[in-house]
């Protein structure tokens, strides 16, 4: 990706659901992605995980419970501030909620962050499928919070019958409205959902690695179908903004990310636009285009359940149709409120999108 930010992941759900399974899952399968965490307790994550994770040390266990009541944005910075520093090389971090956290709390301190080094990753609720319906009635703040999220993992796959499972799942697409939604087993969800893997130097791109021979990928094998897509444009016909705009904009659930480039055409001839988007959130990063590049758009839409034609022919709808439909310099204002100005905040509007509900 263009952006230098680092993506911060909010990973959130319900007491025993399954985060910290799912982070070690993470941190075990990240190989040559280097991972932060911030979590309430380190006990429980593993230590083969804190390899991987490196030298980030017990400067990010807050170890004082809710993470979110407990911290106030300030700290939130401070804790940042140590993640991002460059020496590090982190390319994701991910903050582990405590089970009692109110999410949208954590991405809204996330959203506020001055932090330039960082963007949002992303809201990620773990829902365990056997106690579902028990948490609901016992907790009807669940409801609340999986209408935030961007992504659902419907974990404990494991633990119900199949039909339940489907009922499970409808019922979470139904309430968590505008969310991708997954199923696994013992947190096994692709890495890529959440953030881009860096393949380590020496490795081909799936190849698999001493962890997919250790650890298997079961969920993956039982649930064939119920994963996601990856759909991949590229083309050297440029997009014309307004209708990449609007394209956007009507984003169907269910699309939970998209990265890559665009090229603007004459609409600014000079830069390319790396683009970000995670459920809701959008952001924009144009930069010079790399002398004796060719002009591409390079797009990648990762989304669950979502009509892969209807994107592919709407996305194609977004090129530009020869030189009756070259864009002119005012149809890119509605690409530059997506992008974050140089005081570090996107302007006008302050955020694109609600993610924070
Ligand atoms: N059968 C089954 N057990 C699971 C699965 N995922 C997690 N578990 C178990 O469920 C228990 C709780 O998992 P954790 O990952 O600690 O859950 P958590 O959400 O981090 O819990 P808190 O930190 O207490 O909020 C552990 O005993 C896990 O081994 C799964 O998919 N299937």
């Amino acid at each position: 990706m263009g952006t230098q930010q680092i993506p911060v992941v909010v990973l959130a759900g319900f007491l025993g659901s399954g985060k910290t399974t799912l982070l070690n899952h993470l941190l075990r399968s990240a190989r040559g992605t280097r991972i932060g965490v911030m979590v309430n307790d380190f006990g429980d994550i593993g230590i083969d995980a804190m390899t991987v994770a490196g030298q980030v040390g017990s400067t990010v266990s807050l170890g004082n419970g809710c993470l979110c009541c407990a911290v106030d944005a300030s700290e939130l910075d401070e804790y940042l501030e140590v993640l991002t520093r460059p020496e590090l090389g982190l390319d994701v971090i991910v903050i582990e909620a405590s089970g009692l956290a109110e999410p949208q709390e954590l991405v809204r301190m996330v959203l506020a962050s001055e932090n330039q080094r960082i963007v949002y990753g992303g809201l990620v609720q773990v829902v365990d499928a056997a106690e579902f319906h028990a948490t609901r009635e016992r907790h009807p703040e669940t409801d609340r919070h999986l209408a935030l999220a961007d992504l659902v993992v419907v974990n404990k796959a494991d633990r119900v019958a199949g039909q339940d499972l489907v009922a499970v799942r409808d019922t979470v697409a139904r309430l968590a409205e505008r969310a991708a939604v997954v199923t696994a087993a013992h947190g096994r969800v692709d890495p890529e959902l959440l953030f881009d893997r860096v393949v380590p130097d020496g490795e081909i791109e799936g190849q698999m690695s001493i962890e997919d021979i250790l650890y298997g990928d079961e969920d993956l094998h039982a649930h064939p179908h119920a994963v996601y897509e990856t759909i991949s444009h590229a083309s050297a016909v440029p997009l014309h903004p307004r209708r990449l705009m609007a394209f956007l904009d009507s984003r169907p659930e269910g699309l939970y990310r998209i990265k890559g480039f665009v090229d603007f055409g004459a609409a600014d001839p000079a830069n390319r636009y790396a683009v970000h988007a995670v459920g809701r959130f959008l952001r924009f990063y144009p930069e010079p285009w790399p002398a004796g590049e060719e002009r591409l758009t390079q797009l990648v839409l990762i989304g669950a359940a979502v009509d892969v034609p209807a994107l592919r022919k709407n996305l194609a709808a977004c090129e530009q149709d020869g030189p009756q439909d070259t864009p002119d310099e005012q149809s890119m204002w509605g690409v530059l409120r997506y992008v974050q100005n140089s005081e570090g905040e996107p302007s006008e509007p302050s955020e694109p999108s609600e993610p924070a509900g």
